[in-house]
């Protein structure tokens, strides 16, 4: 159900501070500093095995930091249960799948985010049922509102589990490589919903994990740019998203260039 952890008026949404997080011998992130403020829509970048997928284990309290810390929504991770900050977020990850039951009707998926479930058991009601229906329309996915899940195609897949995510009233949504696994025509399709829900003011802030600059889209107003576990830069996207920044990041020379709102990456 929404959370009520709504940050301080002015207080950052989300913040972290030289956040390190170390397995074995192995040092998943080094000293990584991030604040996004209210209003903000990032974009995580790096090359694989950067450390994207640990830094959002790390914001979703399934990593304990070796050292720095890491405050959502004004509640510092360590001081107050993890459990009741996890509420405010909304993760869609592929990992999320294998869990949705193949013979769930779209609504219900979605209505399951609500109640924080998977396999809806409750007993749905008319407010449940409007909330969903909104959710798949804001997601242009009214058609698919019974079909059921193993008959959905991946790119209706991802607009079910936002819109699942979002039923939740999150205050912060990320998504991890929502794009992965759409064919060209799909994934301009979702790329259009996602340009109108990072544009919409009523919605959470969304951070959006990718490898492909091409998948940002209008909305999205800052980076954070990750290679081997290190910060190699952060802040507004035209300051950030630079040839010189990007090819530090992915450790070979690429080149990038902006027209309008589209994003373009040569090597
Ligand atoms: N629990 C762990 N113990 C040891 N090493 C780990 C652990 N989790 C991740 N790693 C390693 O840390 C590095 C960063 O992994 P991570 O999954 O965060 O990268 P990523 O940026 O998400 O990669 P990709 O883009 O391929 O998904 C990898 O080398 C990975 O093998």
């Amino acid at each position: 159900m929404p959370t009520d952890t709504a940050p301080a008026p002015h207080s950052p949404l989300l913040n972290i501070d030289r956040l390190t997080l170390k397995r074995g011998q192995k040092t998943l992130l080094r000293n990584v500093d991030w604040t996004v403020q209210p209003g903000e829509n990032w974009v995580i970048m790096g090359p694989n095995g950067c450390g994207k997928t640990s830094l959002l284990r790390a914001l979703t309290g399934f990593l304990t930091p070796s050292s720095g810390d890491i405050s959502l929504l004004g509640a510092i991770y360590g001081e107050t249960d993890w459990r009741e900050i996890r509420r405010g977020i909304g993760l869609v990850s592929s990992s999320l799948q294998p869990h949705i039951p193949p013979a769930e009707p779209a609504i219900e998926t979605v209505i399951s985010g609500r109640y924080d479930q998977l396999d809806l058991w409750v007993e749905t009601t008319p407010a449940d049922i409007r909330a969903a229906r909104r959710l798949l329309k804001q997601l242009d996915a009214t058609e698919i509102i019974d079909r059921e899940w193993i008959y959905l195609s991946q790119g209706e897949r991802q607009r079910v589990l936002i819109a699942r995510a979002l039923a939740a009233e999150p205050q912060l949504l990320i998504l991890d490589e929502p794009c992965a696994g759409l064919d060209p025509v799909a994934r301009a399709s979702f790329l259009r919903s996602l340009a109108r829900l990072a544009a919409d003011p009523s919605a959470p802030a969304i951070v959006l994990v990718t490898h492909h600059v091409e998948e940002i889209t209008a909305g999205f107003s800052h980076a954070l740019l990750l290679a081997k576990g290190r910060r190699v830069a952060a802040g507004p996207l035209r300051a950030t998203l630079t040839s010189a920044q990007l090819s530090d990041t992915f450790g070979a020379p690429v080149t990038v260039r902006r027209r309008g709102d589209h994003w373009s990456l040569t090597l």
